[in-house]
C-alpha cells in the first residue's frame, strides 16, 4: 500500500536549496529544455486562471524531466491587490510524484523555491551576459524577488556598489535592513539605474519603470515581473534597442507584457547559450526577460526531496 506523502515545509526547503548547489542542476535544466525532444524535458505552456474579481491568478506548472526522472507540478496564486502586507503576493504549493507508477510522493513548500529558482536562473543568465568589468548592481522593487536576487547575487558576484529602488523609502529601508549588507537606496529608478552595470527589475508593476534612456549602453538587464501580456517592465526603447534572451521563446512570447506590446525579437534562449549554439553578446545591452519555467521547479523539488529523504534515512 502507498506511503502518505510527506509534507516538506519552507523552513526545510530553505535549508536544502543553496545556490551552489541549485545553480548547476538549473544549468543542465536549462540545456535540457533548449535541446528539443532530445533533451527530455516535457513542459506545456502554463495554465493560468484569471480571479478577475479579486485581481489575483492562479498558475498551474507542470512537467517532467527525463534527465532527472523527476515529475512535478506547481500550482501558483499571484495577487496584484494584497489583502495584507503579511501576506505574500505569490503562493505556491510542489507536488512531486513518483514518475514510475504516478504516486504522489511529496507536498513541498512552492515559494521558497520559487524564489531562489528564479534569483538562480538570473545569475545563470548574468554570468553570460554581463559585462566582464562589472561592478554596479541595482534593484528595482524590494519583495520577495527582490530579496532573494539580492542575496543569489551577492554570494555568485563581487558588486562594488548595490542600489536600491522602491516606491517608498519605507520599502527600501525595510529591504535593506532584511539583506544586512551595504546598500544605497535612490529615491528615484533613474538614479539608481544611472551607470549601472546589472539591473534586475522585479516589480509587480504592470507599466515601464525602466526607461532605454536612462540605461547604461552594455548593461546587462534582468527583466523579472511583467509575466502577463498586458503587465510592463521596460519600455519599447530598450526593449528595440537591446539584445533580448529569454528562458523559453514559447512561454515569453506569448506571456510577456514587454515582448507582446514591443513586439521585440528573441535572439536566444539561455539554454541555447549554455549549449553553444547562440552567442552571448555580452558586448551589447542584453536583457534576459525571465517568466519563471516549471522545470526550474521540477529539479528544485527534487533536490529537496531528495536532500530530505537522505537526512531523514533511519
Ligand atoms: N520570472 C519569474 O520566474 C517570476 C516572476 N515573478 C514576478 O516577479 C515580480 C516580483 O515578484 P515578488 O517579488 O514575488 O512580488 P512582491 O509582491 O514580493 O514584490 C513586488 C514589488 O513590486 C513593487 N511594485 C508593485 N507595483 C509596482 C509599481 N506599479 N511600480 C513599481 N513597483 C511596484 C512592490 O512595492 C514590491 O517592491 C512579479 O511581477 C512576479 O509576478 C515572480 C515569480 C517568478
Ligand atoms: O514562474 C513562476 O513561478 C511565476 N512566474 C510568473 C508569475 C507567477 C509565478
Amino acid at each position: 500500500m502507498a506511503t502518505k506523502p510527506a509534507y516538506i515545509a519552507a523552513d526545510v526547503v530553505e535549508k536544502y536549496l543553496g545556490y551552489t548547489t541549485l545553480i548547476p542542476l538549473l544549468e543542465r535544466a536549462l540545456i535540457n529544455f533548449s535541446s528539443g525532444r532530445e533533451g527530455g524535458v516535457v513542459q506545456p505552456i502554463r495554465t493560468i486562471v484569471p480571479v478577475s474579481k479579486h485581481k489575483g491568478f492562479l498558475g498551474v506548472m507542470p512537467a517532467y524531466s527525463a534527465a532527472d526522472d523527476a515529475l512535478t507540478t506547481k500550482v501558483v496564486t499571484f495577487y496584484e491587490n494584497k489583502t495584507s502586507s503579511e501576506l505574500p503576493s505569490h503562493q505556491a504549493t510542489v507536488l512531486l510524484f513518483d514518475p514510475t507508477n504516478g504516486i504522489l510522493k511529496a507536498v513541498i513548500d512552492g515559494k521558497v523555491i520559487t524564489d531562489k529558482r528564479t534569483a538562480a536562473v538570473s545569475t545563470i543568465a548574468t554570468k553570460l551576459l554581463k559585462s566582464p568589468h562589472a561592478e554596479v548592481l541595482c534593484i528595482l522593487g524590494s519583495g520577495a524577488q527582490a530579496l532573494s536576487h539580492y542575496q543569489a547575487f551577492t554570494q555568485q558576484f563581487s558588486f562594488t556598489e548595490i542600489r536600491i529602488w522602491s516606491r517608498t523609502r519605507e520599502n527600501a529601508e525595510r529591504f535593506a535592513e532584511a539583506a544586512g549588507g551595504k546598500i544605497r537606496i535612490c529615491s528615484t529608478p533613474q538614479e539608481a539605474v544611472t551607470g549601472a552595470d546589472v539591473i534586475v527589475t522585479a516589480t509587480m508593476s504592470t507599466k515601464p519603470v525602466l526607461f532605454g534612456d536612462w540605461v547604461k549602453p552594455g548593461a546587462h538587464i534582468n527583466a523579472i515581473g511583467a509575466c502577463r501580456p498586458d503587465w510592463r517592465e521596460l519600455d519599447d526603447t530598450l526593449m528595440k534597442n537591446s539584445v533580448l534572451y529569454v528562458d523559453s521563446k514559447e512561454a515569453a512570447a506569448k506571456e510577456s507584457g514587454d515582448i507582446v506590446i514591443s513586439q521585440a525579437a528573441i535572439k536566444a534562449e539561455i539554454g541555447e547559450i549554455l549549449k553553444g549554439t547562440q552567442p552571448a553578446l555580452s558586448d551589447k545591452t542584453t536583457i534576459f526577460k525571465s517568466v519563471g519555467m516549471a522545470i526550474e521547479d521540477t529539479v528544485s523539488a527534487k533536490l529537496v526531496y531528495d536532500s530530505w529523504t537522505k537526512n531523514n534515512e533511519n
